[in-house]
């Protein structure tokens, strides 16, 4: 692997050495190796098929790796007692592809769930208001708590699994793919909460996405799968800068360019605004004010 900028001394929650990864005959990683930084928003970036998700599932542990070995939080995956894994479990949360709630339970329900499993000894009145918080924390109007995911919008249903995600107060976060499926608007609306949580909350964020603006947005580096491994990790100039060509044809094809523009040149709209509204959360703020079906159109489905 390329580490592009491998003078960081701080703390790496997620340490990933030499990882093959199989399913019977088909190798999906060969001798993969990953850091991510503490504090960190980290992009993972790849072709269909070149393994995100098998990563990310290994990493928390879904998934079990042929070689190779995986330390988080100072603990080495599968050699953890169950104790130490049902801690290791607590102290991170996962939104997968898709928010996976659970259809039958309300939002404020489906944040319960592990918050029951992990710590059964809390009473119902403060799991109920604790859910509720994290509700609101996931930008959110409280009455959501009352809703089914399919009353939700796209949008809003990615807000309910982040909420989820967050019921632990976790010290990391797992994103697959979180703004696919969001419109422009609900997918910046998206990002900027993602990147205000990490500040707010400390949070080491692990972003599987396809989303160039995304990458752009928020992400302080981003790790390029191809080949079976991790290729390279670095800033989007620091990638940039190499000869790869698919790092070259992602980053600088026609999508990439546009994303890089629309970043140093913010849309029309934005600029007419007068400078005290022109703050990172306008587009939370836009799309919090506009009706769920405003938010729900798909950009693509993951
Ligand atoms: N449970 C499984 N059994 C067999 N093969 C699997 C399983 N899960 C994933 N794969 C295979 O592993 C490969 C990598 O899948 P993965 O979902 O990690 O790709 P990805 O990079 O996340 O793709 P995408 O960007 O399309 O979501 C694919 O070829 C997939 O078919």
């Amino acid at each position: 692997m390329t580490d592009l900028s491998d003078d960081y001394q701080g703390e790496y929650p997620i340490l990933v050495e030499g990882l093959r990864s199989a399913f019977g005959e088909h190798v999906i990683h060969e001798d993969l190796d990953l850091k991510v930084r503490k504090g960190e928003i980290l992009g993972v970036v790849g072709g269909s098929g070149t393994g995100k998700s098998v990563l990310m599932r290994s990493i928390i542990g879904l998934q079990q790796p042929a070689e190779g070995s995986i330390t988080v939080l100072g603990h080495k995956m599968g050699e953890a007692t169950e104790d130490e894994d049902i801690d290791l479990r607590s102290r991170w949360g996962v939104l997968f592809q898709g928010g996976a709630l659970f259809s039958t339970l309300t939002v404020g329900e489906n944040v319960e769930v592990p918050l029951k499993q992990f710590f059964p000894e809390i009473t119902d009145s403060l799991r109920a208001e604790i859910a509720r918080f994290k509700v609101r924390l996931s930008g959110l109007p409280e009455n959501a708590a009352f809703k089914f995911p399919s009353e939700l919008s796209g949008g809003m249903k990615k807000r309910a699994g982040l909420a989820r995600a967050l019921a632990l107060d976790p010290e990391l976060l797992f994103l697959d793919e979180p703004t696919a499926g969001l419109d422009p608007i609900g997918a910046a609306a998206f990002d900027s909460l993602t990147r205000e949580l990490k500040e707010t909350l400390g949070l080491t964020v692990f972003l599987i996405t396809h989303d160039l603006d995304t990458l752009y947005a928020i992400c302080d580096r981003v790790a390029v799968l191809a080949d079976k491994k991790v290729i390279a990790v670095g800033t989007i100039p620091e990638l940039l800068a190499l000869d790869h060509p698919w790092i070259q044809e992602y980053f600088n094809g026609p999508r990439g360019r546009a994303a890089l523009a629309a970043k140093d040149d913010p849309p029309m709209s934005e600029q007419a605004l007068p400078e005290h509204m022109k703050s990172e959360h306008g587009a939370a703020e836009a799309v919090q004010a506009s009706s769920p079906s405003d938010t729900d159109s798909k950009k693509s489905e993951a």
